[in-house]
């Protein structure tokens, strides 16, 4: 069967679109998983950190969902919301559009280029809940915060949200890449801790409302980014007072940049608006057999080598900002 595909990333968080509202490949989940697994198998395929489903939605302007690379759904992707949105907004010819998501109808929209000529989106993330039950981690109160997880590491303290996908957070001085894998790999597999996994953020305040985050996520691994875990991140340094909800918080990570405004609601709670990037790499078709996955064969059509160049313009500037 032919598929069509775009590669896209949000900070360097990278993914594969396949577009369903516009054309009926007649996919089950089997086939979607199959097609994940392949595809973002980065030694013999294409690469990437997960594949994003565009269907088409009756409660929303479209639906996004999206696989991990390896082939498990979570409930949510802020990185991939924004590169939803874009394809969405672009098919529909609007600047915005709401997007059905597993756990909400979310909002997107075109907005101002975050750096020079850079394709840029925000999108509003939520809900979020410090409720353990919600992630969920097993846990002794209603709310993990700022608490040792003994299991897990002796010294480190974590706290626990859902975005609604789940994250635990923790602030450090300095962010060691080994340490950030070797955390993140042993929280997802104590199961009588993180049932459902859960994805796993080292923090650092570099001040003047600017943070460095670096995750482990749930079903990939180290990523560039993780636009869930920058945006429960810089809630989370407004709570402990380091950043404030009024001042956009700077988010640095190893793919460039994002920005993240919390908002409190007034009936309580929060939910985070995260605007960034939302970049095209190259469009093409697949060639797939779901009996023989392996020799699938993929045919290059487009490449934006002028968004590619642009985005290298900011993610020279985020360095710089380090
Ligand atoms: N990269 C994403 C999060 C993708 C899902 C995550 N791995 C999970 O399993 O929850 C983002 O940008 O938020």
């Amino acid at each position: 069967m032919k598929i069509d595909i775009l590669k896209t990333h949000g900070s360097y968080n990278d993914f594969i679109l396949i577009d369903e509202y516009s054309n009926d490949y007649g996919l089950n989940d089997e086939q979607r998983t199959s097609l994940t697994r392949t595809l973002c198998d980065r030694c013999h395929s294409i690469g990437a950190d997960g594949i994003l489903f565009i269907q088409k939605s009756d409660k929303a302007d479209a639906r996004m969902r999206i696989f991990n690379s390896d082939g498990t759904e979570p409930e949510m992707c802020g990185n991939g919301l924004r590169i939803a949105g874009r394809y969405i907004t672009e098919l529909l010819g609007t600047d915005n559009a709401v997007v059905e998501t597993q756990k909400a109808n979310l909002n997107v929209q075109k907005t101002d280029s975050i750096y020079e000529d850079i394709q840029t989106y925000e999108v509003l993330i939520g809900p979020v809940s410090f409720d353990v039950s919600t992630l969920p981690v097993i846990h002794s109160e209603n709310t993990l915060q700022n608490t040792v997880i003994p299991k897990l590491s002796p010294d480190l303290s974590f706290t626990a949200v859902s975005m609604p996908n789940p994250h635990i957070i923790t602030l450090v001085n300095e962010i060691r890449e080994n340490q950030v894998a070797k955390i993140g790999k042993k929280a997802n597999e104590i199961k009588d801790v993180f049932p459902k996994g859960v994805n796993v953020s080292f923090v650092k305040d570099l001040g003047d409302s600017k943070i460095f985050v670096q995750t482990y996520e749930r079903g990939v691994g180290i990523t560039n980014s993780c636009g869930t875990a920058m945006s429960a991140s810089s809630l989370i340094t407004c709570l402990l007072g380091i950043n404030h909800p009024e001042k956009e918080v700077t988010v640095l990570n190893n793919g460039g940049m994002v920005r993240c405004k919390v908002n409190p609601l007034e009936q309580g709670g929060y939910s985070v608006l995260l605007r960034g990037n939302a970049t095209y790499v190259f469009t093409g078709t697949l060639d797939f057999d779901f009996s023989q996955p392996e020799k699938a064969e993929f045919y290059l059509e487009e490449e934006f080598p002028q968004e590619e160049e642009s985005y290298l313009k900011l993610e020279a500037y985020a360095k710089n900002v380090l």
